[in-house]
């Protein structure tokens, strides 16, 4: 099948546009390079040869999408291209919306002049927010606590309507991320974090175990869970990106619809479970101390994967020891701990208050 896939220069997309090369697929990443990198599409042309194809667009010059929608008359789109960093979103809304929402519009706007008949849609977990019913499962309303969220709920909108334009045939998917974690050693991207400076939990972990940065500040430690740390659903890179497999075949012999499909593993770790997990798996200890929570957080996130397994057949392959191995920065085989607890005389004083040494 031949897909144009935006944002492929970004984290998610390149390992998603990877496996889909790997699986004999016809890629076209369509990005911006806002974020991504040219050193990224390189590897996916290295890879892909003749299979592969880059253009560089912004998702919201929709005559230029249709122009390249033309030549390219993709069989699906999987839209990736977009702003994700929640704390930027409250500082930036009004770039978020442009961006995830207008965007979208313009991408379904071109997908329809050029009669593109599937889309798969990357959204988020975010979208969940302060839902109390955890795990989320699919059919829970919205209910977004950050700017970032609000703007990936509508622009699913704008892809459900677009599904459901019935008489055109249309299939449309969304794909909910709960955490994505690891790196595929393919991109030799030294450190293993994001190309784009990368701020989630496994990157600044990275920054840490490195050298770069002294110690890992933990956004609180007095919620409401069994050691005070928010709960995450991490899951590995490679099980998201192998889901989108999934998806492509999915709209491919599912009848014209409109579906939703969170992607995770199912369980949820504690920032602290995660970095003893990384110590196991990696002999690495990273220190850390606690600071006030951080804007928009949730206590607890997790997905209920059900929906994703009946439906798309997928189930995630990689438990927390993978993913740890996963986000081992390069050069860092399994090794005994440097040292075992972490050193206070490292703990960098800053502006913030400390809820915790
Ligand atoms: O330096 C850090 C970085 C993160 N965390 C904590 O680690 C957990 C995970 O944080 P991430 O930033 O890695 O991930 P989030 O759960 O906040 O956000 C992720 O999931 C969201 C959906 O819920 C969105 O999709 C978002 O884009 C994606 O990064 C949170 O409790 C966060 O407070 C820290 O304590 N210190």
């Amino acid at each position: 099948m031949k897909i144009l896939l935006t944002g492929g220069a970004g984290y998610v997309g390149s390992h998603v546009a990877k496996v889909l090369l790997e699986f004999g697929h016809g890629v076209a990443v369509l990005d911006n390079l806002a974020t991504g990198h040219m050193r990224t599409i390189s590897k996916l042309a290295e890879l892909g040869k003749r299979n592969f194809s880059f253009f560089e667009a912004d998702i919201c010059a929709t005559d230029h999408l249709e122009q390249i929608f033309r030549q390219y008359e993709p069989d699906a789109i999987v839209h990736m291209a977009g702003l994700k960093l929640v704390e930027e979103s409250f500082e930036r809304p009004e770039a978020y919306f442009r961006c995830n929402v207008v965007g979208t519009a313009s991408l379904l706007s071109a997908a329809s002049a050029c009669r593109c008949k599937r889309v798969i849609y990357s959204s988020t977990a975010a979208v969940y927010g302060a839902s109390e019913r955890c795990p989320f499962r699919e059919d829970l309303p919205p209910s977004p606590s950050s700017p970032y969220g609000w703007t990936k709920a509508l622009a699913e909108r704008l892809v459900r309507k677009w599904g459901e334009t019935g008489y055109q045939a249309r299939t449309a998917i969304v794909l909910r991320y709960f955490n994505p974690c690891g790196h595929d050693r393919f991109f030799d991207n030294p450190l293993q974090i994001e190309d784009s400076g990368g701020n989630s939990l496994a990157d600044a972990m990275v920054r840490v175990a490195t050298g770069l940065e002294s110690h890992l500040e933990i956004y609180g430690n007095t919620y409401p869970t069994a050691d005070g740390t928010c709960r995450r659903d991490f899951v590995h890179i490679r099980d998201i990106a192998e889901a989108h497999l999934r998806a492509v075949a999915f709209t491919e012999t599912a009848a014209p619809s409109f579906d939703i499909f969170n992607l995770g593993s199912g369980k949820d770790t504690s920032v602290l479970e995660f970095l003893e997990a990384f110590h196991e798996a990696t002999g690495l200890r990273v220190p850390f101390s606690f600071v006030p929570p951080r804007k928009g957080d949730l206590a607890v996130s997790r997905a209920d994967v059900e929906r994703a397994a009946m439906r798309m057949k997928w189930v995630p392959r990689y438990d927390i020891h993978g993913i740890c191995q996963a986000i081992r920065p390069r050069g860092h085989s399994v090794r005994p701990a440097p040292f075992a607890t972490p050193p206070r005389t490292l703990v960098r004083r800053n502006h913030r208050e400390r809820v915790k040494g």
